[in-house]
């Protein structure tokens, strides 16, 4: 089921190791495909994973398809596929510098173009949610 989105989504799960987005199994990447969405599977090293690996879910989180758990943060994907139809994709990585603004709850200043070219301004921190939690999505 949706076999050439799975070799994507895993393609895309790879390519934010290939970058050095994410370390160890962190980070996750899904897309969505009309009332389905593919995931990456929760606690798998990226040099071992395959795209028989990913998941396969319904916005309600229902498991359709995969031999695998689907990601920890699913929740999160679903929260955002479910209130925002428009997104056809959601990334969360563990990119270094993002994560130590994060963690100070600071937001990351536009102080490059390509900042500047890709969000038009400052990228806001959003507020603490537990993994796996409903995420607050906030009208943006
Ligand atoms: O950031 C977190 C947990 O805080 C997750 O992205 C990370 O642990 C990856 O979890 P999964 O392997 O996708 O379940």
């Amino acid at each position: 089921m949706l076999e050439s989105l799975k070799v994507d989504v895993c393609e895309g799960n790879l390519a934010l190791a290939r970058e050095g987005l994410v370390a160890w199994t962190g980070g996750n990447l899904s897309a969505r495909e009309g009332d389905y969405i593919v995931i990456k599977p929760s606690g798998l090293r990226y040099c071992e994973m395959t795209p028989d690996d990913m998941v396969v879910l319904t916005l309600d989180g229902r498991i359709v398809d995969g031999h695998r758990g689907p990601s920890s943060d699913t929740q999160s994907h679903l929260t955002i596929y479910r209130g925002r139809p428009d997104i056809r994709s959601v990334v969360h990585t563990h990119s270094r510098y993002a994560t130590a603004f994060a963690a100070v709850g600071r937001p990351i200043p536009c102080c490059l173009t390509a900042i500047a070219d890709e969000f038009g301004g400052p990228v806001p921190c959003g507020g603490y949610a537990p993994i796996g939690g409903e995420a607050k999505l906030s009208p943006s």
